[in-house]
């Protein structure tokens, strides 16, 4: 049997695509894997604009579009998408599989400079309307600069001699699969700083009841797994993408529970309401169901509403 696995052109989803063959092709000896490129308009349009515009269009449909078309289409059997990329709501007939480890390292990351460094007024690069909100909680004096494009492109903002910034905030996930750690001032703590949900993991996606969807079945670690579930269903109940600045961060607590931290953030960093639940390993959605309801009672609803108009 022959599976195509399909992904963006960037050197980030190639590389994400090599590190599942690495497992699968061994675990699977009778299928041959092959690889295609699927070309998304982001991947042609690296101009940067302007805040508004960059919350409204950041979203992670633009991401995967072209993608889930080539395989509702049948000119792929597997896409590996970054999980964060992919919206929570499934577009019909496509199943995400469950969520293979190990996952990356979640954590935000400054490159160019670290928080302490940074002088008052400092130029921060980030489209992300979670980061450009976090960072402005704990350095309302930053001057945020809406920067696009793909991670190395983005590096080469923060790191050009005279360049416009003086650092950019990634995800070191990113960072380390393109080998890239060196580039790395300070990893943000996730208490604080909580990254995108899903951020780290991979999203695999494949055809409802196909072949595919049958072979690669039992490809998933339990323990990402459920912790990536949590963190959907809490983005899923602020009725979020990954344009809102809805952050999470999903730890295992000694005696196996899962613990979900959660932070919603007003674009201006002037509000943010936080909260925290544990539930087991079994029932992640309803714990992320949970703490997303806890943030709403706080009034993470205002928040989101204000950013939406
Ligand atoms: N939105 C772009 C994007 N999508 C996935 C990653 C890498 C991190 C990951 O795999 O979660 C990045 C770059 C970044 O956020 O720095």
């Amino acid at each position: 049997m022959t599976l195509t696995v399909g992904s963006r052109a960037s050197a980030l989803a190639k590389a994400q695509v090599r590190e599942v063959l690495t497992q699968w092709r061994p675990a699977f000896p009778d299928v041959t894997f092959r690889q295609r490129v699927i070309l998304e308009g982001g991947d042609r349009d690296r101009r940067t604009s302007t805040l508004a515009a960059v919350a409204k269009t950041s979203g992670g449909s633009a991401f995967s579009t072209n993608q889930e078309a080539a395989l509702a289409a049948g000119e792929v059997d597997v896409i590996v998408h970054s999980l964060k990329d992919l919206p929570t709501a499934m577009a019909p007939g496509l199943t995400l599989l469950p969520c293979p480890g190990p996952r990356a390292d979640v954590r935000d990351v400054l490159c160019g400079a670290t928080l302490a460094d940074l002088p008052d007024g400092a130029r921060i690069g980030t489209g992300a309307p979670r980061r450009i909100a976090q960072l402005l909680v704990l350095r309302p004096d930053v001057e945020v600069l809406p920067i696009r494009g793909n991670v190395p492109g983005r590096l080469a903002r923060a790191r050009s001699r005279g360049g416009s910034l003086d650092a950019v905030v990634l995800a070191a996930a990113g960072l380390h699969r393109l080998h890239l750690d060196s580039e790395i001032s300070q990893y943000l703590d996730p208490e604080t700083y909580p990254p995108s949900p899903g951020q780290g993991a991979l999203g695999i996606q494949v055809r409802t009841g196909s072949e595919a969807a049958r072979v690669l079945a039992d490809i998933g670690t339990p323990e990402v797994d459920a912790a990536v579930r949590a963190e959907r269903a809490l983005l899923a109940d602020l009725h979020g993408g990954c344009s809102v600045p809805v952050g999470t961060y999903t730890s295992l607590t000694p005696t196996g529970h899962l613990r979900l931290r959660a932070a919603v953030t007003s674009l201006d960093g002037e509000r943010q309401v936080t909260g925290v639940g544990s539930g087991p390993l079994d029932e992640p959605e309803k714990l992320g169901r949970a703490v997303a309801a806890d943030l709403l009672r706080q009034g993470a609803g205002d928040i989101l509403a204000a950013i939406r108009l």
